[in-house]
């Protein structure tokens, strides 16, 4: 079963093409990473395939009606800034909105999803914090759970785990690796290529808004395809511990 279909999708952004062509379909159970350098497309094909942005082709997401998206989607995007000033518990129970008639309040199903959300971010003690007077970190972990408490099939997120240190990132890539397990559909932009490759079943690759490689971390990281597309040459190997990806000198 697909959870996401996008066929030739094309987005122009004034005179450039942002977006050029780009065919793909992602299945449940599949942590898809999506991999690129500056201005390849990542952010343009997430909005995109969401209907946030204008374009040519077809995303099944797109097409349904708002309120069944919120539904079956939950998008984090760049930006990461909380804007008013409530708790945490309060930011995190947001992403349930989709899920509550109007004027609801919520459930014990919702509490629940609330809960397993703050649980899962690592953030019980931060619950009656005020959410903008969290650091930079602190506050996309909020909105990651914000994000997981909407509890929908698909989760995409827009660089989650960047500005994260090192133990929360890898927990994090784990929660996505984990919701794939379970049986969703997981698509995160990222810039580490090592944590990709170690935790995504799928790369995605682009560059100037073309697909240029999509499969396994192992098929889409290789040699000349991490040179030509990010300019650089890496390490790569798969040690007892898992893959190994580091890169190393810029080619170009
Ligand atoms: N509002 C805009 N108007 C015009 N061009 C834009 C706009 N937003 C993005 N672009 C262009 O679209 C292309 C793709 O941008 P996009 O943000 O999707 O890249 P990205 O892969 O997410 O990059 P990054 O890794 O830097 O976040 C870039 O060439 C960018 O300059």
């Amino acid at each position: 079963m697909s959870l996401l279909s996008l066929t030739d999708l094309t987005v122009r952004r004034g005179t450039r093409t942002a977006l050029d062509g780009v065919s793909l379909t992602v299945g449940v159970g599949e942590c898809v990473g999506l991999i690129g350098p500056n201005g390849a497309g990542k952010t343009t094909l997430m909005r995109a395939a969401l209907g946030l942005l204008p374009a040519t082709g077809t995303s099944t997401l797109a097409a349904l009606p708002l309120a069944e998206r919120a539904r079956i989607a939950a998008w984090m995007p760049q930006t990461r800034e909380i804007a008013w000033p409530v708790s945490v518990e309060t930011a995190i129970a947001l992403g349930r909105l989709p899920h509550l008639p109007r004027g609801a309040r919520p459930g014990a199903l919702d509490r629940a999803a609330i809960d397993a959300a703050i649980v899962r971010m690592e953030l019980e003690d931060y619950r009656t914090r005020t959410a903008t007077r969290l650091s930079g970190g602190e506050q996309a972990r909020v909105l990651i759970a914000r994000a997981l408490a909407q509890d929908t099939p698909l989760f995409m997120a827009d660089e989650p785990i960047a500005g994260l240190d090192p133990a929360h990132q890898i927990a994090t890539m784990k929660v996505f690796a984990d919701l794939a397990r379970e049986g969703r559909s997981v698509i995160v932009s990222l810039h580490d290529l090592g944590l990709a490759a170690r935790h995504c079943t799928r790369l995605v690759m682009l560059q100037a808004g073309r697909l240029v490689a999509d499969g396994p971390p192992a098929e889409v990281l290789t040699r000349e395809n991490v040179e030509r597309v990010f300019g650089v040459t890496a390490y790569y190997e798969t040690t007892p511990q898992g893959p190994v990806f580091q890169p190393m000198e810029v080619v170009r």
